[in-house]
């Protein structure tokens, strides 16, 4: 049999308060073990309340939340114990130090001190040399570093980061992508929400987009760039041009509207962009640069949130792995 989601959330809602604002609709996702897993959305997606809800700090209000199979309905309490959490606010006592606020932490998950875990941690974020500092005194990046090593000092095997690295210098971003590799790479799950596209275009397996509390997409992350992104031939004109080549036109490039510049969207299968470079040459075209650009996940993630791909976005959801009986 193989072994169940890390993380499995079956029509996951959850309304806020009386003026019934829908923070997540019918969310419907699985997660596999080892996998990191973006999920991205502009602020107020929901990103937050799904941490939330399968972390214990926000109360569902209907669907299922399973973790490594286990429904948090049946047992509120033993399957967290399998999750850390790196919150986007600071959440820890001032007045520990940052090796005891570590142990505390391994107490609170029914862990017995383990001084060797706490050393690991601490190196891996290069927090060893403040092993002895009082967390009050620390730096804003220092604090951030302590939060990720609270979060998993008791070996979880289902990790949020929620927005880990937001205002964080280049240094931890670095660490923390080093170090989230590593974790995945021994087995931990990772789920990230980020701000920072190139973090997930960096870290992630899969890539979930979430807006206004609907999952409009999840895709692997290869995949969405392969078959949404596309190349784009970018050729600028010394002198304006009226019309690009018909056949250039035909096969969907694009003049602006100043006629200086041509931008032709190579796809698979449609006419090569050296085929549209050919037609410009052999025609008299007063070509004078010539680039091309790949679209990034936030190009197509722009696209997305403008509801573009619709019909590629649902086509995906259908594709979503069937929830385990
Ligand atoms: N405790 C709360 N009470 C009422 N509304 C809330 C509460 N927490 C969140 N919301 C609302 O729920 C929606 C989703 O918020 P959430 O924090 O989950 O979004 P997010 O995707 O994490 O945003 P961000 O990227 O800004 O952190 C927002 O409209 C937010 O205002």
């Amino acid at each position: 049999m193989s072994s169940p989601p890390a993380l499995e959330l079956r029509g996951l809602s959850k309304t806020y308060g009386d003026n019934k604002l829908t923070a997540l609709s019918d969310v419907t996702l699985s997660i596999r073990p080892g996998e990191i897993f973006a999920l991205l959305g502009p602020n107020g997606a929901g990103k937050t309340t799904l941490i939330g809800s399968v972390c214990g700090l926000v109360k569902k209000t209907s669907g299922k939340v399973l973790v490594f199979g286990h429904d948090l309905d049946e047992d509120p309490v033993r399957p967290r114990y399998q999750i850390g959490l790196v919150p986007q606010e600071v959440n820890f006592d001032p007045f520990f130090t940052v090796a005891e606020s570590l142990y505390i932490q391994q107490g609170y998950y029914g862990q017995p001190r383990d001084e060797a875990r706490v050393k690991e941690v601490l190196a891996a974020l290069n927090l060893s040399h403040k092993a002895d500092a009082i967390t009050r005194a620390l730096s804003g990046g220092m604090k951030r570093r302590l939060l990720i090593a609270k979060a998993l000092v008791h070996k979880p095997k289902l990790v949020f980061l929620d927005e880990p690295t937001a205002g964080v210098d280049v240094e931890l971003r670095r660490d923390l992508w080093n170090y989230v590799r590593r974790l995945a790479a021994e087995g931990t799950t990772i789920v990230l929400t980020t701000h920072y596209l190139e973090e997930a275009e960096e870290l992630a397996d899969r890539v979930g987009v979430i807006n206004e509390g609907k999952l409009l997409l999840v895709e692997d992350k290869r995949t969405l760039l392969r078959r949404l992104g596309e190349k784009n031939l970018i050729v600028t004109f010394t002198a304006p041009v009226s019309t690009p080549p018909e056949a250039a036109r035909q096969a969907g490039a694009t003049l602006s509207a100043d006629g200086l510049t041509l931008t032709y969207p190579e796809r698979e299968g449609g006419l090569p962009g050296n085929d549209v470079l050919r037609l410009l040459y052999t025609q008299g075209f007063p070509v004078g640069n010539v680039e091309t650009r790949s679209s990034r996940l936030e190009d197509i993630l722009i696209e997305i949130l403008r509801g573009k791909p619709a019909a590629s976005a649902a086509a995906a959801l259908n594709a979503l792995p069937p929830a385990t009986p």
